[in-house]
C-alpha cells in the first residue's frame, strides 16, 4: 500500500516560506532502521574523494561521494563518466522502500558522506542531462542533522530545513529550475552526516 507522505507544511510552518509546493518532508521515514543502514554503508561503499576542475584549478571535493545506478547506466558528476556497476544491495532494499512509499520511480543514487561540519556542497541545481527534465529527487538523510538551504533564484529567498537522521525530503518536479540548494559549512557539528 502506498503511504501517504508527510505534508511539510504541518510540520515545518516557521521556514517553509516559498518551498511549501515543492517539497515534503518526512522526519522518521526509516524509523529505527537508520543506524544498521549508516553502518553498512560506511563500512561497504567504496568512498572516494575525486577532485574537480573549476575556475582553471584543481580542487579535492569538501565530502565524500559514491554512486549507484541501474546497470548499463552512465553518469557525469565531478567532471568524470561513472559507468554503473548495478545496485548493492542495501542500497537496492533501500530504493524500492522508497518508490514504494512515494509512487515515484529512481534509477540512480549520489551518496555524499559529510565527515564533520566542514564537509559541504555548495549552491546547485540537480540539473544533470542524465537525470532527464524536471527530476523528482529524494534525499535520504543519516547520522549527524545537517541544514540543508534552497534559494529561490527569482526572489533570492533563501529557506532551510534541518536533515534529521532518517529522514526523507522529496524535490519535487519543477523545483530543481527555480531552486538552488547546498549544505552549509557548519563548525559545531562534528560528527558524522551521509545522505
Ligand atoms: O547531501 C545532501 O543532503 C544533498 C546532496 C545534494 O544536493 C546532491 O547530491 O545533489
Ligand atoms: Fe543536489
Amino acid at each position: 500500500m502506498q503511504q501517504e507522505l508527510f505534508d511539510i507544511n504541518s510540520l515545518i510552518k516557521a521556514d517553509l516560506g516559498a518551498l511549501s509546493p515543492w517539497v515534503e518532508y518526512r522526519p522518521n521515514w526509516l524509523s529505527n532502521q537508520s543506524a544498521d543502514l549508516f553502518a553498512t554503508l560506511k563500512a561497504k561503499v567504496q568512498w572516494q574523494q575525486p577532485k574537480i576542475h573549476v575556475y582553471n584549478k584543481w580542487h579535492i571535493i569538501p565530502r565524500m561521494q559514491a554512486w549507484y545506478g541501474d546497470e548499463g547506466l552512465t553518469y557525469r558528476y565531478s567532471g568524470v563518466d561513472h559507468q554503473s556497476v548495478g545496485w548493492p544491495q542495501a542500497l537496492n532494499t533501500l530504493k524500492n522502500k522508497l518508490i514504494e512509499d512515494t509512487a515515484f520511480s529512481f534509477n540512480s543514487v549520489l551518496l555524499n558522506r559529510y565527515r564533520n561540519g566542514e564537509d559541504k556542497m555548495g549552491w546547485h541545481a540537480d540539473n544533470e542531462a542524465e537525470l532527464g527534465k524536471d527530476p523528482v529527487v529524494a534525499i535520504i538523510s543519516l547520522g549527524a542533522a545537517r541544514e540543508i538551504q534552497f534559494k529561490q533564484l527569482k526572489s533570492k529567498t533563501v529557506s532551510s530545513i534541518s536533515l534529521e537522521d532518517g529522514s526523507l525530503l522529496l524535490m519535487k518536479a519543477g523545483m530543481q529550475s527555480q531552486f538552488h540548494h547546498q549544505i552549509p559549512v557548519r563548525k559545531k557539528c562534528h560528527q558524522n552526516g551521509l545522505a
